[in-house]
């Protein structure tokens, strides 16, 4: 007799609108902080893993940049790693911000998920921001457009309703060995979380004064004999006035943010950490490849 109980292992990308909510439900599943939460759209650009267990279910997280309609070579990178993702998925959940409801980006979106072959599943975020009519009213309109497996209402943010939509997906995984071992939470490197977090920091404390424009890659990780970590990163801007504005009078700026990051980086990587920042200047760095391979986008085919 087979006394083995089974388990069961599969991918689930979380698709959706900028905004959707995505990186907040991440980590309410995963339950420590992966992918960085912002009030601002885009700020996913990698693809970050979160790795939960739900009985015996190993259920391995896709989170991907948000889906919207790209102009330049760097967003339509981050779309192609987005449906890339979903492509090697087990299930896809759409997430849609159910405060904001069907817009154009979502339009897209859904006529695009009738090519997918996988379990769909849609997912209603922010139910703590809207009346239940208004809820329903939208399933039902986005029902019309395209048929999904099943249908969650769930508050990233308060957790209602996330343990349902785990359960619900635990079951419907492939059997099969687990692919991480239990205590793991994610496979992506220190090093770019360490660069993930270092970036929220910037966009937190810099608001509207450095859009987009600017990225944080970790050049240099060393553990030293004393147990600490010796971290070194670099900001790249792509103009001059921004390397000012992210320095600060008196380095005030860069000081403030390499504190907030240090201390996040040193409680995730479980060591005190000396963090050094690098503030450089590359005009062009959004049409680098390079540069988006080092942040694990794909290189997407230029159209003739
Ligand atoms: N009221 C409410 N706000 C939420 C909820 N979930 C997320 N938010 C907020 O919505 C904003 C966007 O959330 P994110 O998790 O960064 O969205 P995302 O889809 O990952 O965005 P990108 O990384 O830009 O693709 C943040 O300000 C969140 O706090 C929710 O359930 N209720």
């Amino acid at each position: 007799m087979n006394e083995i109980s089974e388990t069961r292992c599969g991918f689930v990308a979380l698709i959706g609108a900028p905004n959707a909510g995505k990186s907040t439900l991440m980590n309410a599943i995963v339950g420590a902080k992966l992918s960085i939460v912002t009030h601002k759209v885009q700020t996913t650009r990698a693809i970050v893993r979160g790795i939960a267990l739900s009985g015996t279910t190993q259920l391995i997280f896709v989170d991907t940049p948000g889906i919207f309609q790209p102009r330049r070579r760097l967003d339509r990178a981050m779309v192609t790693t987005a449906w890339g993702g979903a492509a090697d998925a087990d299930a896809i959940c759409l997430l849609v911000d159910a405060q904001r409801g069907l817009d154009e980006g979502n339009e897209a979106i859904l006529a695009k998920l009738a090519d997918t072959r996988q379990t769909k599943i849609l997912i209603l975020n922010k139910i703590d921001a809207v009346k239940r009519e208004t809820l329903l009213d939208l399933a039902a309109r986005i029902d019309a457009k395209q048929k999904f497996d099943a249908t969650f209402m769930i508050s990233a943010l308060t957790g209602n309703g996330v343990e349902d939509l785990l359960n619900h997906l635990a079951g419907i995984m492939p059997i099969g060995p687990w692919l991480y071992p239990e205590d793991q939470i994610s496979d992506a490197p220190l090093r770019s979380l360490a660069a993930e977090i270092t970036r929220e920091k910037l966009f937190l404390r810099l608001h509207d004064e450095l859009p987009y424009e600017s990225t944080v890659e970790t050049t240099d990780w060393k553990s030293m004999s004393d147990g600490s970590a010796r971290i070194e990163q670099t900001i790249y801007v792509t103009r001059e006035g921004q390397k000012k504005i992210v320095i600060g009078k008196g380095g005030e700026t860069i000081k403030a943010i390499s504190m907030a990051a240090r201390k996040e980086i040193s409680a995730m990587a479980e060591a005190p950490v000396h963090l050094f920042l690098f503030v450089k200047v590359r005009e062009n760095w959004s049409d680098d490849p390079e540069r988006y391979r080092e942040m694990g986008l794909e290189f997407p085919v230029e159209k003739r």
